[in-house]
């Protein structure tokens, strides 16, 4: 992947990872604190839709939100300049991976355990069994844990930048992120117990 923005309008930053990784999360608190908007293309997806992603995956199937979610994703990367997070398995489509080309783009990784931990409760489909979601002969957990391990070189070769969420704040991954693309503003508060 190149180095540095496509142009002045490019998003400060694109979070990439797998499901649980915190990039919603992340997002919100990287981009307040650089003081920019932040856009989550599964929440765009949702909007545009008028359906939860559940339901898109339920109701058309994998393919069909893979699609939607390339094209959202296209057009927020022309559109949107704060901090965007894409949903986990955006980069697995190959247009997703073409336009992100030139931009900034941070892998949040997540161990096997936290990340599910994160996510066991929740409703992301891929988790569930059924129509449009996982095989009904595998549990979430193990789902969980081959789809990262599927994924797992792909984010790391689309990033720039890797940052391990395991066992950290979303606050103290927002700042280092922020000082890893050089970008932290210059009235933000600097590391305590550094040499002077
Ligand atoms: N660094 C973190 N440490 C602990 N919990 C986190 C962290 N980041 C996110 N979470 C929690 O994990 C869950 C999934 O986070 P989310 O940001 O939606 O992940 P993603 O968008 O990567 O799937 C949420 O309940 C969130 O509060
Ligand atoms: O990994 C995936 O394929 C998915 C991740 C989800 O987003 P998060 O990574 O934000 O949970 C969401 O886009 C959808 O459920 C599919
Ligand atoms: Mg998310």
């Amino acid at each position: 992947m190149t180095a540095g923005p496509v142009s002045d309008h490019a998003p400060v930053a694109v979070l990439i990872g797998f499901m649980g990784a915190g990039k919603s999360t992340v997002g919100v608190a990287l981009a307040d604190l650089l003081g920019v908007g932040f856009c989550d293309t599964d929440h765009e997806i949702v909007a545009r839709a008028g359906r939860t992603v559940a339901e898109i995956f339920v109701d058309e199937g994998e393919p069909y939100f893979r699609q939607f979610e390339a094209e959202v994703v296209a057009d927020v990367l022309t559109t949107h300049s704060g901090v965007i997070a894409l949903g986990g398995g955006a980069v697995m489509t190959p247009a997703v991976r073409a336009v992100l080309a030139g931009h900034r783009v941070v892998h949040l990784a997540v161990s096997p355990d936290a990340g599910f931990a994160r996510v066991r409760s929740s409703k992301r489909p891929l988790l569930r069994a059924g129509p449009g979601t996982g095989s009904v002969d595998t549990t979430p957990e193990d789902r969980y844990r081959a789809l990262l391990a599927e994924r797992a070189e792909t984010y790391q070769r689309v990033a720039d930048i890797t940052t391990d969420t395991t066992g950290r704040a979303p606050a103290a991954l927002a700042d280092e992120i922020a000082r890893a693309l050089g970008v932290l503003p210059a009235s933000a508060p600097r590391d305590e117990g550094l040499p002077s």
